[in-house]
């Protein structure tokens, strides 16, 4: 495997590390041979064209799929199940439907025995946090898209997780609302310093949110390349770095002769 960057021990600090995992569904091999260590508070993004195992990397590290080989774990303890230590946003928002964005909130805590003055705190501290404090008695139905999300990322968040999973969550919104959620989201990994696995097909969104890419390509689904993401924090899309970088992994893309769909500013 090429490597831009020597890959991390394999330490049980590591907050997420992956072992030579490979995951079957019948005859297809989904991944073959992961090697992955992210360690805490890194910002991940899993980059790669449809079917190359994004989605279901992501759902070893939530617990949903068990490795058919290798091993998953977190902070050194093996991913046995889902667990409130990792939190999920999906790009359909997760949402649900029948409860207002508070109650949606609410919804992880209140199951965890906490108490009415905790939830109402829980409800304001998030919502504020995603810019919805106006909006917590409205329902998901009543919400754009981007509010749909930025609701899912406060009720991802009011669990409280070390991790928090994202699978292609700014896919299903337009390019505006992509942009302002991706700097929201980056100003909430700032405050909260969650260690963040973020899954999307687009070059330039990896290049604008992630410490750490990792290019994987399909048939079977491995990773082909880590590259360090060394551009200063802030970050400005209009800046030359930007679109070296975007730049340096289309050529990856085409190297391994698999570019998919990912082109720089999708
Ligand atoms: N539950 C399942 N049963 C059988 N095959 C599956 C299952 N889930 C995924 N696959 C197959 O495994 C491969 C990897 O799928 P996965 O969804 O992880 O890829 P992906 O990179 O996330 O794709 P996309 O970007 O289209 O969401 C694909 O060929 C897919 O069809």
């Amino acid at each position: 495997m090429a490597t831009d960057s020597q890959e991390s021990s394999h330490s049980d600090a590591a907050a997420i590390s992956i072992q030579g995992v490979e995951v079957r569904y019948g005859e297809l091999l989904a991944l073959q041979k992961v090697n992955l260590h992210i360690q805490p508070r890194e910002f991940i993004c899993l980059l790669g064209p449809s079917g190359c195992g994004k989605t279901t990397l992501l759902n070893v590290i939530a617990g949903f799929v068990h490795p058919t080989n290798g091993r998953a774990l977190t902070y050194g303890r093996a991913i046995e199940e889902p667990g409130p230590d990792r939190g999920m946003v999906f790009q359909e928002y997760g949402l649900f439907p029948w409860l207002t964005v508070r109650k949606n909130i609410q919804y992880g805590p209140k199951l965890k025995g906490s108490c009415s003055t905790e939830l109402d705190e829980i409800a304001n501290k998030y919502s504020k946090m995603v810019g919805l404090e106006r909006f917590c008695d409205s329902y998901p139905g009543q919400l754009s898209g981007g509010m749909r999300q930025r609701a899912a990322i406060a009720r991802a968040l009011a669990n409280q997780p070390n991790i928090l999973l994202m699978d292609e969550p700014f896919g299903a919104l337009d390019a505006m609302t992509r942009q302002s959620l991706q700097e929201e989201l980056l100003q909430i990994w700032e405050l909260e310093r969650k260690t963040l696995v973020f899954v999307t097909h687009s070059i330039a969104e990896a290049v604008f949110l992630a410490d750490k890419i990792i290019v994987m390509s399909a048939h079977p689904g491995r990773i082909e390349h880590i590259v360090d993401n060394t551009i200063a924090r802030p970050r400005n899309r209009t800046a030359d770095a930007h679109f070296q970088m975007c730049r340096h992994i289309e050529l990856l893309f085409q190297g391994a002769g698999k570019c998919g769909n990912t082109r720089p500013g999708e």
